[in-house]
């Protein structure tokens, strides 16, 4: 068994558009699970997904950061994340020597999924349930590599923001959570980093819509988690190879969120 908390890094779509990125997160994660450090890859593709619908003539409406995803688009966002999202991380992973398993956050009992808010229609929002298959996998030495497509008791497919995705399964492992965007961390009205937030600057940024639109739900996403855990998440970036490498050698990197 391993002693050190299971690494949790979730990473946003921009990233499967970046060959050069997948290749250098890839071996980063190689290299960590090399040294025995457990790794969890949580993805989104939230511009695989735009890609489809536009492709199938279907409108995009987000609420608050959320997709709005009415019946008929859920066949094709699940074949966007839980298909071609996850399958080119595996293939990354493998090019990396990494042995991974993809699979969605319907697999193996890991979550508890109901329906977030009516108005969102199938957008899904999932609970920490059983972590029996995450850990045998884990303890493989593999790496699970989980998109956020979830299936209700009542048989729902549902869409669910892989930020809060990610948040659900770091609460499952008791892991330590790591955001990873296009964006370095959290950036101040002028564009510049912030090293480190807590709730109350948090509610003040959004309430001035410093903080919006998917970082709204990634901050907030983080903050759960790190009230839950009773210590710090960080939200950075995948573009970043130094950042990775500070990462790899347990460094703090982007914005911290305080507990
Ligand atoms: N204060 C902020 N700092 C950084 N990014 C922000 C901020 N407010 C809004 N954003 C937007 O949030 C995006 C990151 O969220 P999102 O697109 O959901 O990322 P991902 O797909 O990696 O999860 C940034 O690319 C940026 O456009
Ligand atoms: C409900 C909801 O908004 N689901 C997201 C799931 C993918 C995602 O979160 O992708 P990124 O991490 O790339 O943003 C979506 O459909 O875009």
């Amino acid at each position: 068994m391993a002693t050190k908390p299971v690494l949790v890094l979730k990473v946003g779509g921009a990233l499967l558009q970046c060959e050069m990125g997948m290749a250098r997160l890839m071996t980063a994660a190689a290299e960590m699970i090399a040294a025995g450090q457990q790794v969890l890859l949580v993805h989104g593709g939230g511009c695989l997904v735009d890609e489809q619908l536009t492709a199938n003539g279907k409108e995009t409406i987000k609420l608050d950061g959320l997709r709005v995803t009415p019946e008929d688009q859920i066949p094709i966002v699940v074949g966007a994340l839980a298909g071609t999202s996850n399958k080119i991380l595996q293939a990354a992973a493998a090019k990396a020597g990494i042995v991974s398993v993809g699979m969605s956050l319907g697999d193996g009992n890991m979550v508890t999924a109901k329906i977030k808010d009516e108005r969102l229609g199938l957008v899904g929002e999932v609970e920490p349930n059983d972590a029996t298959y995450l850990n045998f996998i884990l303890n493989q030495g593999w790496m699970p590599i989980c998109s956020s497509i979830a299936i209700s008791s009542q048989g729902d497919m549902l869409n669910v923001n892989a930020d809060q995705a990610a948040t659900a399964l770091a609460k499952l492992v008791n892991g330590t959570l790591v955001l990873l965007s296009d964006v370095s961390g959290v950036l101040d009205g002028k564009g510049q980093l912030i090293s480190s937030l807590n709730k109350s600057e948090i509610e003040y940024l959004v309430a001035q819509g410093v903080i919006e639109k998917g970082m709204k739900v990634k901050v907030e996403a983080a903050l759960e988690v790190a009230q839950w855990m009773g210590k710090p998440v960080q939200v950075a970036s995948w573009r970043d190879a130094e950042q990775l490498k500070t990462l790899v050698k347990g460094g703090s990197v982007g914005t911290q969120i305080q507990p």
